[in-house]
């Protein structure tokens, strides 16, 4: 459960045997042919995959390049989230549990996980921000159409950390019947890995997808934003190996890397445990949680996979940030050239193609990890001004 010197499982003793009893069964589970036919099934005729993956022509016009859209933003439910969704809930079923716990904070893990407990009929619990309550209202609304019990964070900022901390809560109270449907790779192994292996289904599709379109699989750059790192570890998972695809991160500058309010984990954090991984975390020198700022609830979040504190350490990816301005006015132009409206967290990955020397014979993929939707409150008080 290692990525690097990133990763394994530093949980309190109360959580042993839950995070035990899935270190030993995720992967049998998970690769027996009865579990993959029910997810791909699902991920088809439920999710409507494949994604496509469209050439968006007056955005590669702009950039003198070609840059393709991975269009998670069409998945059921509007965003990415829903493939890690199904593969939890399946899972959890598999292990004979009663009741499913998850956090959210932009709400699109949220409904995704409230949308597949309603398809099982599961008890579907959701832990989130106060703060986000407010900023996502929409997302809020539907969960609870959807049957789930919204339950408000209220201890810290109120935001995706303390969610975070009490869905924990609740696991360790409830270990027995109950699945921590966790929404990004972060968490104790095995949720890193497993939840990459979930979302890889992006890039498993981006390769033949390429391949129809241009003739190779590979392409130049992969970007996406990163929150916690899912739909890039989505994005990224079968060009881990591929040295000449270049795989570039966008994280939340919220108001400025330096400005005291941002969500830069790589530019800001230092090695330490967050949420049960060892990663890098936005933190004082005496250990506490510093609180994070990004306009987008996804990517308010100080701290980062694993897997990624991985791909920074060694280099192997690119790690760019994006402010909330910048993020907006990427997600306008979107808008204006290619009639797409974007989630704010995914107008972050649009906003660091501004930041790439590209060249005309480049070929992007941008992961477009969610629809806008939920954010035109924020979008519309940005508009005028
Ligand atoms: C549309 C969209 N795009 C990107 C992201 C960034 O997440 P990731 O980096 O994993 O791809 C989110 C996060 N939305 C989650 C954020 C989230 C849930 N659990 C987390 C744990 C750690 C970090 C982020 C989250 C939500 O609140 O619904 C999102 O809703």
């Amino acid at each position: 459960g290692y990525y690097g010197k990133f990763g394994g499982a530093y949980i309190p003793e109360m959580l042993h045997r839950n995070v035990e009893e899935l270190q030993s069964k995720y992967l049998e589970i998970m690769y027996e042919k009865g579990f993959r036919d029910e997810f791909n099934a699902l991920l088809k005729d439920y999710v409507g995959r494949p994604t496509p993956l469209f050439l968006a022509e007056r955005l590669s016009k702009q950039f003198n390049t070609n840059i393709y859209l991975k269009r998670e933003d069409l998945n059921h439910t509007g965003a990415h989230k829903i493939n890690n969704a199904i593969g939890q809930v399946l899972l959890a079923q598999r292990l004979g549990k009663k009741r499913i716990i998850a956090e959210t904070g932009a709400g699109q893990h949220g409904v995704a996980t409230a949308t597949v407990c309603a398809l099982k009929g599961i008890e579907c619990i959701v832990y989130m921000g106060v703060k986000d309550i407010e900023r996502q209202a929409p997302n809020v609304a539907r969960m609870k159409m959807l049957g789930a019990k919204v339950m408000p964070a209220t201890s810290g900022s109120q935001t995706l950390k303390d969610a975070t901390n009490e869905a924990i809560r609740d696991w360790i109270n409830n270990p027995t019947d109950t699945h921590y449907v966790i929404g990004s790779v972060v968490g104790p192994h095995p949720y890193p890995d497993m939840v990459a292996r979930f979302q890889s289904v992006i890039s498993e599709e981006v390769r033949w997808q390429l391949k129809e379109k241009t003739g190779s699989e590979l392409p130049t750059h992969v970007v996406a934003c990163v929150g916690g790192g899912s739909n890039a570890a989505g994005a990224f998972y079968h060009f881990l190996d591929e040295p000449q695809v270049q795989l570039v991160a966008v994280e939340a500058a919220g108001l400025g890397v330096n400005s005291g309010h941002s969500a830069a984990t790589t530019q800001l954090g230092t090695a330490g445990v967050l949420h049960g991984s060892k990663s890098i975390v936005m933190q004082t020198e005496d250990g506490q949680v510093v609180e994070p700022h990004s306009i987008s609830a996804g990517l308010d979040y100080p701290g980062i996979g694993p897997l990624h504190a991985h791909l920074f350490d060694s280099g192997r990816g690119k790690f760019l940030s994006a402010t909330d301005d910048e993020s907006v006015q990427a997600a306008f132009n979107l808008c204006k050239l290619e009639g797409i409206i974007p989630a704010l967290e995914s107008a972050h990955a649009l906003a660091g193609l501004n930041q790439l020397q590209l060249k005309e014979k480049d070929v992007v993929v941008l992961c477009l990890s969610g629809r806008g939707d939920k954010d035109l409150a924020t979008y519309m008080k940005r508009m005028d001004a």
